[in-house]
């Protein structure tokens, strides 16, 4: 039985007194592929925004690695090892591919600001030490072609795997992906899919994502957890989830 990484317990979360979370409770076990499906609306992203702490439920508690929070804190839940893409890509647009990627790294700079303002001590074995983890991300996502490229010179698609190379390059325990596909065309979906599943056999990185394609979702899940109008309708593997009829009912009949 392999043990939670990641348990939200009895979550709530309203936005001035309208309820958007209600009472969410589950478990993604470590190593998985957990997606949060849901009507627009459904509460998704602000689920996520709970999880990485930019949300604070009004009452619950988000156990992560063993540890349990009644709130989590932004800081914290990255120095914890929890990494973030956004719905709307959040990079520096005017910079290149791989300083965006370096800023993944931030967290595990050890000298000093004054070090690094003067290139002694520590920073001088920092600065290979981050860049040769950041070049290993690039390499492992084929972004290598466009490594000094500006990133908002890049095709949308594209711009989606720096977002995701960024957030890898932190090494997180738990990845949260807010809609990694969303604009793409098949072809970028499937090569999207198979860099998540890459992420998830080669470092063991369990994944929350959030996705409006069902299709995707049920290829590439392990566990799906259904949302709709803030609650919970279906927690269970694709294909549980597929035949539960509230599910059908909330969302599966839906078109977005
Ligand atoms: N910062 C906020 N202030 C006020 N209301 C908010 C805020 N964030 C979310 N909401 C509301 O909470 C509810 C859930 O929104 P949320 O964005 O979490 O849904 P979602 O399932 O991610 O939707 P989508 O699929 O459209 O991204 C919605 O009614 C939304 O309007």
């Amino acid at each position: 039985m392999v043990a939670p990484l990641l348990e939200l317990q009895d979550i709530s979360l309203s936005f001035k007194g309208v309820k958007a979370i209600s009472d969410i409770s589950f478990a993604v076990k470590q190593g998985e592929i957990c997606a949060l499906i849901g009507p627009n609306g459904a509460g998704k992203s602000s689920l996520l925004n709970i999880i990485n702490g930019v949300y604070q439920p009004d009452i619950g508690y988000i156990h992560f690695n063993g540890a349990s929070h009644r709130k989590m804190r932004a800081n914290l839940a990255a120095t914890q090892g929890i990494a973030r893409t956004f719905q709307n890509i959040a990079l520096f647009k005017s910079m290149t591919v791989l300083d965006n990627v370096l800023t993944g790294r931030n967290l595990q700079v050890k000298s000093g600001w004054l070090e690094q303002a003067l290139r002694i001590g520590r920073a001088i074995t920092d600065e290979s030490v981050q860049r040769r983890k950041a070049e290993e991300v690039i390499d492992f996502l084929r972004i290598n072609q466009w490594r000094n490229s500006i990133v908002s010179t890049l095709p949308y698609g594209l711009q989606k795997r720096v977002e995701l190379a960024r957030a890898l390059a932190s090494e997180p325990k738990l990845l949260l992906l807010d809609e990694p596909m969303a604009g793409m065309n098949s072809e970028e979906k499937a090569e999207m899919s198979g860099f998540i599943l890459d992420t998830q056999r080669e470092f063991g990185t369990t994944v929350v994502l959030i996705e409006h394609d069902i299709g995707v979702v049920m290829e590439l899940s392990d566990h799906v957890v259904v949302l709709d109008y803030g609650k919970k309708v279906g927690d269970g593997t694709p294909d549980e989830v597929r035949r539960n009829p509230d599910v059908i009912a909330a969302y599966l009949g839906v078109k977005h």
